[in-house]
């Protein structure tokens, strides 16, 4: 383990004994209480599936723009699958003023697709839910472009199986209490393309705009483009997320915090725009936007309340939660 205000840990010994498991859960715990966010290594996932999806996601971006505004979201699809260039993350936060954030859109494009977006989505969502949640996902007519994120969304989903596993230990409950919560979950997966910057943008303007993410956790793949993610600590300061070739960076979402009644932390973060003299380059991020069960309610753990901690948020069903932060984002 590097310690640091974003800890980098090996996953490798999980598993291995209960003495491991119970290492690593107090790990987490002292990490998700403190920045929420930690780079993991010897998480198991293959490297093919990984450069796939890289390769993938470059030669989508790179298609004329013709090509992408093909597979523009639907604008009655909440969860915006398909090519996106609009909007800003930062309008879906608490005390957003949402028209001038919205005057002022991330500087990135996005591709995304969701497991409600595959042939049987439909059946993982209860019978009130809105079904252009089931919206088909959009894929690019590019050889081996659906295979390769389709593997790689396997390869997200078992990994954010383990480490709920691992979180379910952090907060001393029985290692399988989030799986009836996560097991019909509704993730997207997004790929950011940050182009190169020949003018200048906006005063005020940024790649990725100041949030928090809004499920149980986010797995994110990123590359080593300049203009990358930082995360705010304790006193304002905004740190840069170290890269490390092979690693995935994780953090908690709102979501989680709900659950924990704060006990753990889903900090804000965002992605700065390149210094001028590297404003020819790119970048790419792949988050997996780990997110419950539609009907899975999201209310205070049993173990994080007690006589002098009483639960401090109302409980909400996932699936509503992020239907809602989506229209604040993007809707309208
Ligand atoms: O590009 C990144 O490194 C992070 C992007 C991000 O925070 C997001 O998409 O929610
Ligand atoms: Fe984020």
């Amino acid at each position: 383990m590097v310690e640091g205000y974003v800890p980098v840990i090996d996953l490798s010994s999980a598993r291995s004994s209960a003495e491991a498991d119970r290492r690593l859960g107090a790990v987490i715990d002292e990490v998700c209480r403190t920045s929420g966010f930690l780079v993991i290594v010897g998480h198991g996932v293959p490297r093919d599936a990984i450069s796939d999806m890289y390769r993938a996601t470059r030669e989508f971006f790179a298609l004329p723009a013709e090509d992408k505004a093909k597979l523009l979201a639907a604008p009655e699809d909440p969860l915006m699958r398909g090519f996106g260039r609009k909007g800003s993350l930062a309008a879906s936060n608490r005390d957003a003023e949402v028209e001038h954030e919205r005057k002022l859109p991330d500087v990135s494009e996005t591709f995304t697709i969701n497991r409600l977006g595959e042939p049987d989505g439909a059946d993982r969502l209860p019978a009130d839910a809105d079904p252009a949640l089931a919206t088909p996902n959009q894929w690019p007519e590019l050889p081996g472009f659906a295979e390769a994120y389709r593997g790689y969304y396997a390869a997200m989903e078992t990994l954010a199986g383990d480490i709920m596993r691992l979180f379910a230990l952090a907060l001393d409950l029985p290692e399988d209490w989030f799986e009836d919560k996560i097991d019909r979950h509704m993730t997207n997966l997004t790929a950011n393309y940050y182009p190169r910057q020949i003018e200048p943008p906006a005063p005020g303007q940024l790649r990725k705009g100041v949030h928090s993410d809004w499920g149980s956790l986010t797995i994110l793949y990123q590359d080593d483009g300049p203009g990358g993610l930082q995360v705010q600590d304790k006193n304002g300061e905004w740190l840069d997320v170290p890269y490390i070739e092979g690693s995935f960076v994780v953090n908690i979402g709102d979501l989680m915090a709900i659950w924990t009644n704060n006990r753990w932390v889903s900090t804000v973060h965002r992605v700065v725009n390149p210094p001028r003299e590297l404003a020819d380059m790119e970048r790419y991020s792949v988050p997996f936007f780990h997110q419950p069960s539609y009907d899975a309610l999201i209310e205070c753990i049993p173990t994080c309340t007690g006589p002098d901690n009483p639960p401090r948020h109302a409980s909400v069903r996932s699936g509503d939660y992020i239907v809602g932060k989506f229209s604040r984002a993007y809707g309208g």
